[in-house]
């Protein structure tokens, strides 16, 4: 069995500023990472490199608050309501999972991380969950235009993934068009690398994400590692790219696509070159902590996921049944919480 294929880099913006005939091309090579790898990197992708940054220095921000503020914001129990503030040790499994033999199996060892998720504005379902202003002044702000920036991405990347299939116009975009998506901050606390190795904790467990795509910017800790699809068990690691953001495929879209394109399985352990990255306290060995920032798109409810324009074939049958964005949800959060 060889070398796993690596992620792509691809210049979307060829795709965001190019001719026809750009555009194409690179929405042949994005459908040809999604069929490969389920994961391709973006340059060129139009979040301007100014505005990441400060959304870390946000989230370094809010993670260094004191818990008891945090926890003005607190996350519902429950997985219904995806918003506001998760405490390290609360999201027990990863909730991108909803095998319930790898559920059971990934309880075993907990993930070590915190998190903080905002939605759209305008997602009745799933209010926001923000802190008292006075807490933390700005962050609300930043975070709504933030998401903004990633959804307006998601939207063009529809655009391409639609062009690579010949949906016809308007494409897949206005499936979207509600924009029911998350923003995630998470901080992966500094823990001792003997916890990692010995796998007494992990800082997240082997999942698919389960909407449609997933938008990743992570610093330069790394631990990300991305399972070869034709080596089901073996990762490889994936780094950050500067000026780059990482795309993935999740399990709806995977679907909807009747698995022309992969969503694969991925995790966050030890970091592939731990030199630069730890720290000794009193005598232990410390990995640093990683942030990082994932962007979850998912269709609107109504949605029928029903396999995509040239997906099915002679040799690729339809494999599922159609099913509402919204069938499928409840599908996986039974799954996962009962
Ligand atoms: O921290 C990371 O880079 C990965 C996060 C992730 O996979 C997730 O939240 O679904
Ligand atoms: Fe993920």
């Amino acid at each position: 069995m060889g070398e796993a294929a690596p992620i792509p880099i691809v210049d979307f913006g060829k795709f965001l500023n190019g001719n026809e005939k750009e555009q194409e091309s690179v929405a042949a090579q994005i459908d040809d990472a999604f069929q490969n790898v389920g994961f391709v990197y973006l340059k060129g992708h139009g979040v301007p490199k100014e505005k990441v940054e400060e959304c870390f220095e946000w989230s370094k921000k809010f993670f260094d608050l004191p818990l008891e503020t945090k926890m003005l914001a607190p996350h519902p129990p429950g997985g219904s309501h995806h918003r506001g503030y998760s405490a390290p040790g609360v999201e027990k499994v990863s909730q991108h999972t909803y095998d319930a033999d790898q559920i059971a199996k990934l309880r075993e060892i907990p993930d070590y991380k915190e998190s903080y998720e905002s939605g759209n504005v305008d997602d009745p379902a799933q209010p926001n969950i923000w802190l008292p202003e006075d807490e933390l002044p700005g962050f609300r702000a930043f975070m709504e235009i933030y998401f903004t920036l990633c959804a307006s991405l998601v939207h063009r990347i529809l655009d391409a993934l639609s062009l690579s299939l010949h949906v016809p116009s308007p494409g897949l975009s206005p499936t979207h068009n509600k924009s029911l998506f998350q923003l995630r901050l998470l901080h992966y606390p500094s823990l001792p690398i003997s916890q990692l190795t010995k796998n007494a904790r992990s800082r997240i467990n082997a999942h698919s994400d389960f909407g449609t795509l997933t938008l990743l910017f992570q610093d330069s800790v790394g631990g990300l590692e991305v399972e070869d699809p034709k080596n089901p068990g073996k990762f490889r690691s994936v780094e950050a790219i500067e000026d780059c953001v990482l795309v993935n495929i999740g399990d709806l879209m995977a679907r909807w696509s009747n698995d022309r394109w992969r969503s694969t399985v991925h995790r966050v352990g030890l970091p592939p070159s731990i030199k630069g990255v730890k720290e000794r306290v009193n005598g232990e060995e410390m990995v640093k902590p990683r942030y990082s920032i994932p962007f979850f798109a998912t269709a609107n409810m109504d949605t029928i996921i029903d396999a995509l324009p040239g997906c099915v074939d002679e040799k690729h049958p339809k494999k599922y049944e159609p099913v509402t964005a919204w069938g499928y949800v409840q599908m996986r959060m039974a799954a996962l919480y009962d």
